[in-house]
């Protein structure tokens, strides 16, 4: 193991800033974000992100450097590339690193499962109180462009519909299409337009599904899309995916019961199965495409296991109570 290069203190913290998360609230609000680290006495190095997986080579860059501390100032996409980055710097073990999170993306769905405040302020009182967890991480072997590839997962990941709803969005937004509703746009005509394919999954090695699918999810957490509890039995360290598999469902049920999706009841929903394991494989025909923390990838055949404990983040006090 490296120790810290002398340049770095041992609670120096390197913040890596996603300008454009949260459609540019990342750089808009960097300059109070600046002041309250500063009043809350966390010193702090800050770079900005420059394009799409910089922060993946930032984070390997900072551990290199000797920081042991990272606070992502984004949303789940930032948060997703600096986990990686953790995976792919070979210096210390991941969870030697502490891990923080000041949410200024759109969704910030990982934020949720942990107590973690909107409010900045609020989350860098709790970065100042450094109450840490030990969180499982997914690992994904999909395929793209005829080569199988892999990529860790902190939150929840979806194939099949729950893509298409993220690829929809994406394009709206290259578009240049914004505002708070283009999500539910996305999902709004994403649903007409996605067919259900054929689909097996594959639990800890016993075949649990082989019919017609909409979507399934995976999730280490419990919400995507912006607060939806998708996988609300969700545990974030016993080594295990919440699945929900989500057979073909007609618009106007889901509309009648959409409550359910936001209070923790979405297994109501008959449609909607729960699996639970260490180990999934999933087989699609016609291929179905994969998202990661609300970030498109490849498409199948997918495999998904489990790192157990394998990062360590900054949580707030609230969490780790009610894990006792
Ligand atoms: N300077 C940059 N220019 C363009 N894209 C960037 C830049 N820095 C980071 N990115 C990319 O921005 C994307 C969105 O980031 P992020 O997911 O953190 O924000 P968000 O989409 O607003 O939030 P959420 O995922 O919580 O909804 C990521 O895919 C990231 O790779």
């Amino acid at each position: 193991m490296v120790a810290s290069s002398p340049h770095v203190e041992e609670h120096q913290w390197f913040a890596i800033v996603n300008p454009v998360a949260g459609n540019g609230r990342g750089l808009d609000e960097f300059p109070r974000i600046s002041k309250l680290l500063r009043e809350q006495q966390i010193h702090c190095e800050a770079v900005f992100s420059e394009h799409k997986f910089h922060a993946v080579e930032l984070t390997v860059e900072a551990v290199r450097r000797g920081y042991r501390r990272i606070i992502a100032v984004g949303g789940d996409g930032t948060l997703h590339e600096v986990v990686n980055g953790l995976f792919i710097q070979q210096v210390v073990p991941p969870s030697e690193v502490l891990l923080a999170v000041i949410a200024v993306g759109s969704g910030n769905d990982w934020i949720r499962m942990f107590g973690i405040p909107q409010n900045c302020a609020d989350a860098i009182r709790a970065i100042r109180e450094e109450h840490s967890f030990l969180q499982d991480v997914g690992v994904v072997s999909y395929e793209e462009a005829k080569y199988r590839q892999s990529r860790y997962m902190v939150n929840v990941a979806g194939a099949g519909y729950e893509a298409q709803v993220v690829r929809c969005f994406n394009h709206l937004k290259k578009k240049g299409r914004r505002g708070r509703w283009l999500y539910t746009w996305s999902v709004i005509r994403s649903f007409f337009r996605y067919k259900p394919t054929g689909t097996k999954v594959w639990v800890d090695g016993k075949r649990v599904y082989n019919d017609l699918l909409l979507s399934i999810a995976l999730g280490v957490g419990k919400y995507n899309g912006g607060g939806i509890q998708q996988l609300p039995d969700a545990v974030a360290d016993d080594g295990m995916f919440d699945i929900s598999l989500v057979r073909p469902i007609h618009f106007w049920h889901i509309i009648f019961r959409f409550h359910k999706l936001f209070n923790g009841k979405i297994y109501e929903i008959r449609h909607i199965l729960r699996e639970r394991g260490g180990t999934i494989r999933i087989e699609s025909s016609p291929e179905i495409e994969v998202e990661l923390d609300g970030e498109l990838l490849g498409h199948t055949p997918l495999e998904f296991t489990m790192l157990r404990r394998a990062i360590r983040v900054v949580v707030s006090r609230e969490f780790l109570e009610s894990m006792e």
